[in-house]
């Protein structure tokens, strides 16, 4: 691991470092905000975000003021890419696909399966590397944002017992049945529908061993809202199999990271609860 920048915030350092990823077989940066009491060497807890198409380590880093917040909870937060990145990899001209749009999965169609095993990165390598450098604790959150918010929410139902709370803005739930999803799970996955239904958030809710209770914020002025996020759909099947689900529909904001810096608060303490209990 090598730094890659280091900046005081609000009593606590954001990092930005790099390192080979075995997983993904390319050089990979992230964000991670140590707290002041991290810096102190005391464990603290640990927050991921996964953030969006076309998105670096550097959006949630730089646009969200999440800082702030995870300096009042005192959580270490990281800020992974959202794909494996370089001139090897595998990549496509469209913002949706190849590079900036690895959609946390693992794929299994070349020339995909090479380099986009994002699941296994976000939910196992990274971890492990946080946990070894810093003074992380056990107690793990996820979050995220659109193809991030997809992220988080399939990243926590997969894994049962690994993270105690994850929360979402605006995300994409039930990629198998929106253009978005449809586009890279052709491409990652292939055209065995059976194969999305692991990476699809609603098809997961039904058979969850887990209930642990979803936060999702989504704006009504949102660009992307009826023809790739539909979380109406994440309300039907949350209601159908008795999984504990807020969403909160927050009228007259749209996409972006406006939306996500005057929500993130909300967010923060809902896993500050969860992980500092
Ligand atoms: N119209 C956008 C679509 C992608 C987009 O809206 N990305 C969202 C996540 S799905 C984002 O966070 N963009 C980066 C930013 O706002 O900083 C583009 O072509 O770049």
């Amino acid at each position: 691991m090598e730094p890659v920048e280091q900046h005081a915030s609000y009593g606590g350092r954001q990092d930005v470092w790099k390192h080979a990823s075995a997983v993904l077989g390319c050089e990979m940066r992230f964000g991670v905000y140590l707290p002041e009491a991290a810096l102190r060497g005391e464990r603290c807890p640990v927050l991921y975000w996964l953030s969006g198409l076309t998105c670096t380590e550097q959006n949630f880093i730089t646009k969200a003021d999440a800082q702030r917040h995870a300096a009042r909870h005192q959580l270490i937060v990281v800020a992974p890419d959202t794909s494996p990145r370089g001139d090897g990899v595998a990549d496509d001209p469209a913002y949706d696909l190849g590079q900036g749009a690895g959609f946390y999965l693992d794929a299994t169609q070349p020339p995909w399966s090479r380099h986009y095993r994002m699941q296994d990165y976000v939910a196992q390598e990274l971890p492990a590397l946080v946990e070894q450098h810093f003074p992380a604790s056990e107690a793990r959150g996820i979050a995220g944002h659109s193809m991030g918010g997809h992220g988080a929410l399939v990243t926590a139902l997969r894994h049962p017992g690994r993270y105690r709370s994850v929360s979402a803005f605006s995300p994409i739930v039930a990629p198998s049945q929106v253009p978005w999803g449809q586009k890279a799970f052709t491409a990652y996955l292939g055209d065995d529908r059976n194969a999305w239904r692991e990476w699809d958030a609603v098809d997961l809710v039904a058979t969850a061993k887990e209930r642990l209770p979803l936060l999702v914020d989504q704006g009504t002025d949102d660009e992307f809202l009826q023809q790739h996020l539909r979380p109406e759909l994440l309300r039907d099947a949350c209601a159908a199999a008795g999984h504990p689900l807020t969403l909160r529909l927050q009228p007259g904001y749209d996409h972006s990271y406006y939306f996500i810096a005057s929500f993130l608060g909300d967010h923060f303490a809902h896993h500050g609860t969860a992980l500092r209990s």
